[in-house]
């Protein structure tokens, strides 16, 4: 189950973080921010690698890849959800099976990334998801929505933001003439002309919108290329030297 994706007419609900008047939206507002070069030490958690794109651009294939191909060095966030567990499912594995009271009270309590509801049942990646995933000493990879970028910019988390971007329109229409999509009326079924335009033009938005927070660019053009261009950025993210807000060095109350 893919978390809170446009077709899936989910609510996206952003966290606290892009609520709040303090933290929230100023860096978006702002056209300079404070930076520093940053280098990880190797005794400190891993950065969460935050992967973003317009939907249907093979997002979520790419991070599932990533991880099964590096199961020991990379992990998902384990997310919430108030839907029943199937047979074949335990607790803390596929989800945390939550009730509602103690889903609602988590989110008033701004303890999600992003939340939101699809076919009546909620869903929602929390802080603490990804930070167990972090002190186990894996590199933590989740998808996440424009709305969630300052949420995952924070001191603790330090994500290093990669935006997922389809190839021009006669690469993308070739690269998935054997694909199927998810919208929100089919499951699987053959990419049409309408989803490559509504793709591009999300992908120009985005772009548009948010482009200064990416902090590397893959084009998902050959799904093995982009792979391998993945390993190697969330690899540079961790080991090599970065610009960084310069809150996340020199915390400050708000950061
Ligand atoms: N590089 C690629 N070449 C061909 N097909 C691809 C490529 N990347 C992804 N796909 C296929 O495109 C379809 C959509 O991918 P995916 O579900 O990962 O998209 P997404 O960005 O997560 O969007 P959504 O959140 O709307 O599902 C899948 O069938 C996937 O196998």
């Amino acid at each position: 189950m893919r978390l809170c994706r446009r077709r899936s007419h989910s609510t996206i609900q952003p966290s606290c973080y892009t609520r709040c008047p303090s933290s929230c939206h100023k860096a978006l507002n702002c056209p300079y921010e404070e930076v520093v070069r940053y280098q990880r030490h190797p005794q400190d958690a891993h950065r969460l690698i935050a992967l973003l794109g317009p939907s249907g651009v093979g997002v979520n294939k790419l991070r599932r890849r990533l991880i099964e191909m590096n199961p020991n060095i990379f992990q998902g966030a384990v997310p919430h959800t108030t839907r029943a567990p199937k047979g074949y499912e335990e607790s803390g594995r596929e989800y945390h099976f939550t009730s509602r009271e103690i889903f609602d009270n988590m989110a008033y309590n701004n303890r999600f990334l992003e939340y939101g509801e699809y076919k009546g049942n909620l869903y929602g990646t929390s802080i603490a998801s990804v930070r167990e995933v972090l002190n186990s000493g894996k590199i933590c990879v989740i998808d996440i929505e424009p709305n969630s970028i300052q949420a995952v910019r924070s001191h603790e988390l330090r994500a290093y933001i990669i935006y997922v971007k389809p190839p021009p329109p006669e690469r993308l229409k070739e690269t998935r003439r054997d694909s199927y999509i998810t919208t929100s009326y089919y499951v699987n079924r053959p990419f049409k002309d309408e989803d490559f335009q509504e793709m591009e033009e999300d992908a120009q938005k985005m772009e548009s919108d948010f482009c200064q927070f990416f902090d590397h660019v893959i084009v998902n053009d050959e799904q093995q290329d982009s792979c391998v261009q993945l390993l190697a950025a969330a690899r540079k993210a961790q080991d090599e030297p970065q610009w960084v807000p310069a809150s996340w060095i020199r915390p400050t109350a708000e950061s």
